[in-house]
């Protein structure tokens, strides 16, 4: 049996977790798991629902029966919510600036968690795992654990050129400032905690980051 290697990456929004993570998970031929994609499902089925933020006992209801399901190809990322292909929709502005109301729901995280920590299992616990609480909550006995970070400016950027300038500026500051600032009232992801590697990627280039990271994983140091 091949031995175990799991990869915990957070960081704010816009650092390069998703970029990241895949790139790393592609070159350890590792499988993929990006968290954040089932709190988008999730911001899905409370959009059609029509429920108001605050029904958020409801909310959890609805949410924690949906099925919802990821895929962990690195090469071809997927969600779906009921059978339903969502990983296109899951990256619209409009799920992008209602997460975090199903994101702050503490038993919508602790149903999540779970779901999380059974995925880890079912790849033998070989898997890159990205989002906000992973270094901390999901996975603190990961193999190797990283914080991404990156200027604000400098994610805005990234975001905006990602987004081809369709959405204005306003609204991209929105979808990674604010929503930090919301986020963070329910996960620690601004400094790393104890035992967990800090990567500024501001000044790097995508290939850089996953260099330095792959370059981390126990017994692959230089
Ligand atoms: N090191 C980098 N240098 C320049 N651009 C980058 C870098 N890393 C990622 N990007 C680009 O920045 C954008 C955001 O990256 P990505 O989606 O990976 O971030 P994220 O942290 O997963 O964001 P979110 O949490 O909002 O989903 C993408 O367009 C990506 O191609
Ligand atoms: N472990 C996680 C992953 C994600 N979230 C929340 C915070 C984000 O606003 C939202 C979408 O994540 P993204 O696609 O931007 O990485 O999900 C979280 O609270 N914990």
């Amino acid at each position: 049996m091949t031995d175990s290697l799991l990869i915990a990456i957070d960081g704010p929004s816009g650092s390069g977790k998703s970029s990241t993570s895949r790139g790393v998970a592609q070159r350890l031929g590792l499988a993929y798991l990006d968290t954040g994609s089932l709190y988008r499902a999730a911001a899905i089925v409370f959009l059609e629902s029509g429920l108001d933020a605050a029904q958020t006992e409801l909310i959890t209801e609805l949410v924690t029966t949906a099925k919802i399901e990821p895929g962990t190809d690195p090469l071809h990322p997927s969600t779906t919510v009921n059978g339903r292909d969502v990983t296109e929709a899951i990256r619209e502005p409009r799920v992008s600036e209602k997460v975090s109301v199903v994101a702050t729901i503490l038993p919508v995280r602790q149903w999540l968690n779970e779901r999380f920590r059974s995925i880890i299992d079912a790849q033998d616990r070989r898997i890159v795992v990205e989002g906000r609480d992973i270094t901390t909550v999901v996975a603190p006995d990961a193999d190797l654990r990283v914080l991404l970070v990156a200027d604000p400016a400098a994610r805005i950027a990234r975001r905006q050129a990602e987004l081809g300038g369709q959405v204005d500026a306003s609204a991209v500051t929105d979808q990674v400032v604010r929503r930090d600032r919301d986020d963070a009232t329910v996960s620690q992801f601004e400094q790393p905690a104890e035992g967990v590697e800090l990567v500024d990627s501001t000044h790097m280039g995508l290939d850089e980051v996953i260099e330095t990271i792959c370059a981390m994983v126990p017994g692959r140091e230089s």
